[in-house]
């Protein structure tokens, strides 16, 4: 079976770079072999006799750059490179690569990109630490206007490594070779954005290494969580397969839950009861066949439904009303111990109250699904979890405080469990962003801890099938499709 993509933080790839120097292999040979790897990355954007500029910052992604010059200059094509800063300046292994490069060495202020066939972006790599400025900031936004072709090197010039964030300016790659393993500015946005298509080019840093160091945070795959998935056998019962509660709104708000209810039943939990305020029973029984119903009033309606053992995974919060109802009822729910999936007015009756739900999810397989806004509204007051640039951060440190696995949903969601392991998925398509959307995914989550899926697995997994379920569909999605769409991408998956 094909391992996990990991992908690793600037600080997590110098450690496996220098675990890699240590055992035995030099630091100028990862360069030779970074600049040899983004020259043959050029040659499938260029053709030789064409004229290449390479842009050359300070650090080792300059020196990379000056690698790639000098390869590509004995390949035939025409290069010029231009440095930001003094030769002077360039110090070890980017100092050394620079002693390969026999051309003159321009000042990057002095190159005129328009009359390139390809620019190649070597001026930061995982080295930004600030903002662009200056002579930097000119160098990227007069690459960027010439409108020619640019092969980023690791990363596009301007692009925060671990956040993806822009850091004032930044280059738009047309492709970009990174080597390794990708980073998350490559799967964040807007840097994901930015980047073009991203090769990842193997420069020889083992994957033992890359394991040690990094470990923790991961591309969502199938890679990751089909393992775990339910394969139903022969003798498997639907009673063996769990038992999805769903708790609807009053009488004008019923079809959340009535989605979230639908994608349990199409991800495989067993059965499924929509529990009903009893003003909204009749509303909900003209809408529903293989899912149950049952009345229930309120947090006293589901503490009595609770007792009943076989309701093992539960949604709360679609349409459920912004009151202290609500937060009552999720109390009941964390008091019961059951799987659980929070989402919209379930977080959101919480704004300002995080501190109620500090460590309250740590004893039973728990998810929370907001997205930006709820995920601000839920913790405002608490910056250690609200501001870092850093989404990874903000949703690791949220799943630590709450001991929920947290999704925090967008072009780039991201699932993070309260033992550190973290996610990207890159499978959204914008038309996910439909009525009803998030409140499919709570099901989808729930039916895979109905069954028995861990919590982590099971945030993953939902939300790769809800996004490709959406992809597989395209313009004119609507909620109620998404759950139809399941049983197609479940079929691919467990082949
Ligand atoms: N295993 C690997 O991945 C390898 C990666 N290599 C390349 O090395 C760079 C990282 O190199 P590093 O020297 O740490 O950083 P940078 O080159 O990105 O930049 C550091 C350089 O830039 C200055 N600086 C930082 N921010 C700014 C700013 N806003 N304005 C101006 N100057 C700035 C800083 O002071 C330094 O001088 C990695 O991306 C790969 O491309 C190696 O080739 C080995 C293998
Ligand atoms: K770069």
């Amino acid at each position: 079976m094909t391992a996990p993509e990991l992908v690793l933080t600037s600080s997590e790839m110098r450690q496996a770079d220098r675990a890699t120097i240590e055992n035995g292999i030099p630091g100028i040979e990862l360069m030779r072999r970074a600049g040899r790897a983004v020259a043959d990355s050029a040659e499938k954007l260029a053709a030789p006799g064409d004229r290449i500029i390479v842009a050359a910052g300070p650090g080792q992604n300059g020196g990379d750059g000056f690698i790639a010059a000098a390869l590509l200059f004995d390949r035939g094509y025409q290069v010029s490179l231009g440095l930001l800063g003094t030769p002077d300046r360039l110090a070890g292994d980017a100092a050394e690569a620079a002693k390969g490069w026999y051309g003159k060495v321009e000042r990057v202020e002095d190159l005129s990109f328009h009359g390139a066939d390809l620019i190649i972006d070597a001026l930061f790599g995982t080295g930004l630490a600030r903002d662009l400025e200056g002579a930097a900031r000119l160098a990227v936004e007069r690459m960027n206007a010439s409108g020619r072709p640019i092969l980023a090197v690791d990363l596009p010039s301007g692009i925060d490594g671990d956040s993806g964030a822009v850091r004032g300016v930044a280059v738009k790659a047309t492709r970009t070779v990174t080597f390794a393993v990708r980073k998350p500015c490559h799967l964040l946005m807007p840097g994901r954005a930015y980047c073009g298509p991203v090769e990842v080019a193997d420069i020889g840093i083992g994957g033992d290494t890359l394991e040690a160091k990094g470990g923790t945070l991961f591309a969502n795959h199938a890679t990751l969580w089909t393992h775990a998935l339910p394969r139903p056998g022969l003798s498997s019962h639907k009673y063996e397969r769990g038992h999805t509660l769903v708790a609807s709104g009053g009488a004008t708000r019923t079809g959340a839950a009535r989605l979230a209810a639908r994608a349990a039943l199409r991800i495989g939990s067993g059965l499924v009861t929509v529990a009903s305020p009893p003003e909204a029973l009749g509303v909900n029984a003209a809408h529903l066949t293989a899912i149950m119903l049952r009345g229930c009033d309120g947090p006293e309606g589901l503490n009595t439904m609770l007792q009943d053992q076989r309701f093992n995974s539960l949604v709360l919060g679609p349409a459920l009303g912004i009151h202290a109802g609500t937060r009552a009822m999720v109390a009941v729910a964390v008091h019961a111990r059951r799987s659980l999936v929070l989402d919209a007015d379930a977080l959101t009756s919480f704004e300002g109250l995080a501190t109620e739900l500090h460590g309250a999810f740590r004893h039973a397989p728990s998810v929370l699904t907001p997205h930006d806004g709820e995920f601000n509204r839920l913790f405002k007051g608490h910056p250690d979890l609200v501001d870092p640039a850093s989404k990874i951060e903000r949703v690791r440190r949220a799943a630590a405080y709450t001991g929920a696995v947290v999704v925090l949903k967008g072009a780039d969601t991201v699932i993070a469990a309260p033992d550190g392991r973290a996610a990207i998925n890159e499978n959204g398509t914008p038309y996910l962003a439909t009525a009803g959307s998030g409140d499919t995914l709570c099901g989808l989550i729930a039916g895979l801890m109905a069954q028995g899926v861990p919590a982590f697995e099971a945030a993953c997994a939902g939300v790769w099938i809800h996004a490709e379920a959406g992809a597989s569909f395209g313009p004119g999605l609507i909620a109620e499709d998404l759950a139809e769409l399941v049983p197609g991408v479940l079929r691919d998956l467990l082949r």
